[in-house]
């Protein structure tokens, strides 16, 4: 069971996907953090982010490693604990410029893609193009989205400054999510976009608990579709 969740920064995948995935006994992966792995691994190598080539002629450079226990996720850059760092306002600031060269894309897809295969079980991937370019084939496929005011609100005071102090500034903080948004939808190589197959919901009034909630049935009846278009082994004998 592939199931991919897709939407902008704030609209709750990560919390969702790790949710539905724990209570369903599915792998879980984060590939916004592997975006982040990379990119603070640039800005802590000294690569100019603002330089589309340098970033290219370094993006096969780090080892990033991803862990896909819901409960635990892990992610790491050249062997070092990055959970920490990717948050910080620096790394969210770099991250949808590195995020845009395609050779980072095309081998972090790589990398997605090798670790939903290997996912045994059954895996949630959330991220912006799981649904549109890294896993077109998922079983299921959830678009979230919510009011630009509601995942400011959310994000604001998750952010931390580099000294690791809280960023509460509301405006600036939905500034930027808009920012960061209109980055991700416009670039060229697998930009921010709704899959034509994707089921959309908007999280806006649910609370996290009700989003949950709609996500783990939208995957059971998808699991039960599956089921049923399977052919049975004993009836082909
Ligand atoms: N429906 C909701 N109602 C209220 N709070 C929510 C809801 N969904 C998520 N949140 C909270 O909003 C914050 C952001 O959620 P989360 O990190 O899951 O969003 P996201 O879409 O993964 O963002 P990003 O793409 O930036 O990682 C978290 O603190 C989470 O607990
Ligand atoms: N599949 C993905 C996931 C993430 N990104 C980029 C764009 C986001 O702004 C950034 C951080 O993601 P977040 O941690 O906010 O989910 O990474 C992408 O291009 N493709």
């Amino acid at each position: 069971m592939i199931v991919a969740i897709d939407g902008p920064s704030g609209t709750g995948k990560s919390s969702t996907s790790k949710a539905v995935a724990a209570q369903l006994g599915l792998s879980y992966l984060d590939t916004g953090a592997q975006y982040r792995a990379i990119t603070w691994w640039m800005l802590s190598n000294g690569v100019d982010v603002a330089d589309q080539e340098a970033i290219a002629a370094a993006a096969d450079k780090p080892s990033i490693v991803s862990g896909t226990d819901p409960r635990q996720p892990a992610i790491s850059a050249d062997g070092l604990d990055a959970s920490g760092p990717i948050r910080t306002q620096e790394v969210t600031a770099a991250v949808s410029a590195v995020s845009a060269v395609p050779e980072v894309r095309a081998r972090i897809t790589e990398l997605q893609r090798m670790i939903a295969a290997e996912a045994g079980g059954g895996i949630v991937v959330e991220g912006r193009d799981i649904g549109t370019t890294v896993l077109p084939g998922a079983d299921l496929k959830v678009f979230l989205t919510a009011s630009p005011e509601a995942r400011a609100a959310r994000r604001s005071g998750e952010l931390k400054t580099t000294a690791g102090r809280p960023v509460t500034d509301l405006a600036a903080t939905q500034q930027a999510l808009t920012a960061r948004d209109k980055a991700d939808s416009s670039r060229k190589t697998s930009p921010l976009k709704k899959a034509d197959d994707a089921v959309e919901v908007d999280t806006t009034e649910l609370t996290l608990e009700q989003v949950i909630e709609c996500v783990v049935t939208l995957v059971e009846k998808a699991a039960a579709r599956k089921a049923e278009a399977e052919p049975v082994e004993e009836a082909a004998r």
